[in-house]
């Protein structure tokens, strides 16, 4: 048991899939684990651990941005020994391509600051996603009936933002949309060699105000629950 996670050491599966919401986590696991069971609540934030496909598989809320993530991550990582972490994520999209309901699977993430940046100190260091996983998770996606984008994303520490302008940058040089985590998991996985990737549903955009009606979102979370489920197995 950690500070945060409620589990014993065997509890939970080297490949860990992390969605932001613990109700997520919850409907995940009970739609495509087999034998589902909670390992942990605390805080409420829910984590199951069961099987796909005859493979362990622990499906952990992470919680909403990189301070948050980054709890859970460290302890998956350092005290469970987490091999595999990947964020299946709601994203805001951020080019005029990137449609509602897509899915995006991040290579980079580009962040202001991450809770890591004290230690880069005057580094510019490059979070990017484990090159077996994105393949794996572009192939999955790919062999779908569904828009898939693959590129750049934005880790933003503010959902209600007040700084146009960075989202302009944003766009101005390609990020394809923007969400609160990944940048903090790829750097964690750089640091203590795990393999971390982010596939994420595109569930309102920035430019054109659309969002994805709370009705279609479950269905729409599925895709990408799959997507990630094949990727970590390939
Ligand atoms: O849907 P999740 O995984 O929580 O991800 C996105 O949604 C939350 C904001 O509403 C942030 O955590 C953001 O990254
Ligand atoms: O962080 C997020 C997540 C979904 N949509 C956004 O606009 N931002």
């Amino acid at each position: 048991m950690t500070i945060h996670i409620g589990a014993q050491k065997g509890d939970i599966a080297e490949t860990v899939l992390m969605p932001g919401d613990p109700y997520r986590a919850k409907w995940a696991a009970e739609t495509f684990l087999q034998d589902a069971q909670l390992i942990n609540e605390v805080r409420g934030m829910l984590g199951y651990t069961g099987s796909w496909n005859g493979h362990k598989v622990t499906i952990q809320g992470s919680g909403m941005g990189m301070p948050s993530l980054s709890i859970y991550a460290n302890e998956l990582i350092r005290d469970f020994g987490a091999k595999t972490l990947i964020r299946i994520g709601s994203c805001g999209g951020m080019q005029p391509q990137v449609k509602l309901r897509d899915v995006i699977v991040a290579m980079t993430a580009t962040t202001l600051a991450s809770p890591s940046q004290s230690i880069f100190k005057e580094v510019n260091f490059a979070p990017s996603a484990d090159w077996s996983l994105l393949q794996a998770a572009v192939t999955a996606a790919q062999s779908r009936d569904i828009g898939t984008h693959v590129g750049g994303i934005y880790s933003s520490d503010t959902f209600y933002d007040e700084r146009p302008d960075l989202n302009e940058q944003m766009v101005r040089h390609g990020i394809l949309g923007v969400e609160m985590e990944a940048a903090e998991l790829y750097t964690l996985a750089a640091r203590y060699q795990c393999r971390a990737l982010a596939v994420l549903t595109v569930s309102d955009h920035l430019g054109t105000g659309e969002t994805l009606p709370s009705d279609q979102r479950e269905r729409s979370f599925g895709d990408m629950v799959e997507i990630a489920l094949e990727a970590a197995f390939a």
